[in-house]
């Protein structure tokens, strides 16, 4: 059998882990409540799309939102990982879109129910190529932006997380057993907003990388 490869880590059907309100000024243009605790949800791989493909909207929703996000891609699986040897299990990042059907995220809100429908349909998650861990020193201070048809929406320094990364994968390892493969979104600082069919979204990490992706017909 041929080893597979890291850098093409969606293809392996691994977990995606999300966290949501990470970024005091994203909660507050929300107007939610500032957590105590990771608020963790999850995607599955078919929520995977890459550049080349469009970003399909849900049948169901009229207001789909981009969210611009770290992604950690881990390289190395564990259980009750500390925060000290945390950045061991990383083997690199994704830049990721945690795409978000508003107004059923709100309604679910509303109704005490899950976030399946708001979060995890097909096309949920455009990710970037892999970056691997070397080529970003300090992910705790790198800059995320997000442009739709050219204008800027959202830019946001890592720095600003709540919760760090070193403590989201001891945090979320004590909980569910990380694998080689797995990505976690690390959650999304302020400027999130609406998408419409036929927009152009152009995301990126400072100099390190950008990505593209079209916003084409409901996914139905
Ligand atoms: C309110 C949200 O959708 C939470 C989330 O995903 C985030 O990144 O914050
Ligand atoms: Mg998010």
């Amino acid at each position: 059998m041929t080893a597979r490869n890291i850098s093409r880590f969606w293809e392996w059907g691994r977990k995606i882990i999300c966290v949501g309100r990470n970024y005091a000024d994203h909660v507050k243009e929300l107007k939610n409540a500032l957590p105590t605790e990771p608020i963790l949800f999850l995607k599955p791989p078919s929520a995977y799309v890459t550049e080349g493909s469009p970003i399909l909207v849900p049948f169901y929703s009229s207001n789909l939102h981009h969210e611009v996000e770290l992604g950690v891609v881990i390289g190395k699986g564990g259980t009750a990982i500390s925060q000290s040897n945390a950045m061991d299990h990383v083997a690199g990042y994704a830049l990721c879109l945690d795409m978000t059907a508003r107004d059923i995220q709100e309604d679910c809100k509303s109704k005490g129910l899950p976030w399946t429908l708001a979060k995890a349909f097909n096309t949920s998650c455009p990710i970037s190529e892999f970056i691997p861990k070397e080529r970003i020193p300090d992910p705790g201070n790198v800059t995320l932006w997000l442009k739709v048809n050219d204008q800027l929406r959202q830019n946001g320094c890592t720095a600003q997380m709540i919760f760090s990364i070193p403590f989201l994968i001891s945090y979320i390892s004590k909980i569910i057993t990380l694998e080689e493969g797995d990505l976690i979104l690390t959650g999304t600082p302020k400027g999130v907003s609406a998408v419409q069919e036929h927009d152009e979204l152009q995301a990126g990490i400072e100099d390190v990388i950008t990505m593209n992706f079209k916003v084409n017909r409901k996914n139905q």
